[in-house]
């Protein structure tokens, strides 16, 4: 071995801070795309014709294989088994060709009454390329995730998670301010002089987009061959080798059990509510539609501010089970206001939305950190893969439910050939998640006292 080689390579704070840059860049790259059709909901109904029912069964994709045919429990077995590397990769090209398949479908004019698998040929088509683009994107998270631990276990750990959360968020951000005024950069005006905004040049820039991010992980493979190099220099083995056991551990742990409700019910009340948002503020708010996706917006660029505060306070400070408990309150608190029939001006939404990017950042901050305390490392790609499967469950099923109360029980009159939506009863839904997501929160409180995990201790150590 090298003398520079021995001294461990995540020792090195520009090393660390640079490689968590390289994949925090990746996950931005995922996330634009996953949020890339919400501010376009109005513009699919009007351009392709696609309804609330098809909106919600192309969002629900994101989860479909990951749920029902494993394909996230399968990734964190291959990633506790095969090493980051070969799992990352894997990964980014599931992302790249997923977008490509949705690119297809999107810029594709098939013939009218054209159906597969009882829904529009485009929509179906769109939603497969989303579904395997959401195997990607949920495998990458967990290898990211198990990334951060290598380079920054007894480090700034909960730091690096909440910046590379807050880089994601970049990408979420991107999605809800730019994908609209690229759709009408690239638009066009009929021979009738109606103008058509471009559905699918935004999507075929996230596709760039991934390629790019695709490479940047590339990168960063060679930088975790060294860090092994290192590991093995100073006579530790890179990563213990993982049991099929070692699932029941996993499984058997109550704390785990604990963690997974958690991030279930509040994710449910956040993401799937992103991917309505931007209609929320058109239907109730009465805000432009082209503007619609900028106070969503504020929504992901609180929490790139938040986040990291949050996690740097984790890691001094601790708190991480009373983190969780003020976060699930804040968002009884968001989905209730937005639920009341009350002060129905853009501002209002404005601040409630601020109050929202609060929440959103103090539960992941602490959450995703806690994970490492209740399970060991060794078995950490497969806890996080189990939590991001019951996690899918609700990213696949809440869109659904709330396409289908839309169409079902909120419909409105038809203005200016748009269909209007009343959404108090898609917003209590959500509310009644947050309720539920304090219940567990609480419940986590009082496990991590009885069992002592640690979560209201500091991450680093002194
Ligand atoms: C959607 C994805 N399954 C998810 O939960 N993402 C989390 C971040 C998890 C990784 C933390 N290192 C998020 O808040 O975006």
């Amino acid at each position: 071995m090298t003398e520079q080689l021995k001294q461990k390579l995540n020792d090195s704070a520009v090393l660390r801070w640079s490689v968590l840059a390289l994949v925090a860049f990746t996950m931005l790259c995922g996330y634009f795309l996953t949020d890339v059709m919400s501010p376009l909901k109005p513009m699919l109904e009007k351009e392709l014709l696609w309804d609330s029912l098809d909106y919600g069964f192309f969002t629900s994709a994101y989860g479909w294989f990951n749920v029902f045919l494993l394909m996230l429990i399968f990734g964190g077995i291959i990633l506790d088994k095969m090493g980051v590397r070969f799992t990352g990769m894997g990964a980014c090209l599931l992302m790249v060709f997923g977008c490509g398949l949705k690119y297809y479908a999107i810029s594709t004019t098939f013939p009218e009454g054209a159906m597969l698998f009882g829904f529009k040929m485009q929509v179906t088509l769109a939603a497969l390329g989303y579904a395997i683009f959401g195997v990607g994107v949920e495998i990458a998270g967990i290898t990211v995730s198990k990334i951060i631990v290598k380079w920054f276990k007894g480090k700034e750990m909960a730091l690096a998670m909440g910046l590379e959360m807050a880089t994601a968020r970049i990408g979420t951000t991107l999605a809800m301010v730019l994908t609209v005024p690229l759709a009408d950069f690239f638009g066009y005006t009929d021979e009738g002089g109606a103008f058509h905004t471009n559905i699918p040049a935004p999507i075929l820039f996230c596709l760039v987009m991934l390629c790019v991010g695709t490479i940047a992980f590339f990168i960063y493979t060679f930088y975790d061959k060294k860090l092994d190099a290192s590991l093995d220099a100073e006579g530790l083995e890179p990563e213990e080798p993982f049991r099929m056991k070692d699932i029941v551990y996993i499984i058997t742990n109550k704390g785990f059990w604990l963690i997974a409700l958690l991030c279930v019910l509040f994710y449910s009340a956040v993401f799937p509510f992103i991917k309505y948002a931007a209609d929320l503020m058109v239907q109730k708010y009465h805000v432009d539609p082209k503007l619609a996706g900028t106070i969503p917006g504020l929504l992901p660029i609180g929490a790139i501010i938040l986040t990291p505060l949050f996690g740097s306070l984790y890691d001094r400070i601790g708190k991480g089970a009373t983190l969780m408990v003020i976060g699930s309150v804040m968002l009884i608190f968001v989905h209730s206001m937005f639920a009341l029939p009350i002060l129905n001006v853009w501002w209002f939404a404005t601040v409630i939305m601020i109050v929202l990017g609060f929440a959103f950042s103090l539960v992941p901050s602490a959450m995703w950190p806690s994970v490492p305390k209740i399970i060991p490392e060794k078995q950490l790609g497969t806890a996080y893969a189990l939590i991001f499967w019951v996690q899918n469950w609700g990213l696949m099923g809440v869109p659904l439910l709330i396409g289908w109360v839309l169409n079902s029980y909120c419909k409105g009159p038809v203005v200016d050939g748009a269909q209007t939506y009343d959404y108090t009863l898609p917003m209590t839904i959500f509310a009644m998640f947050g309720v539920l997501a304090l219940i567990v929160a609480l419940m986590l409180k009082a496990e991590n006292k009885k069992k002592g995990y640690g979560l209201e201790e500091a991450n680093i150590q002194k």
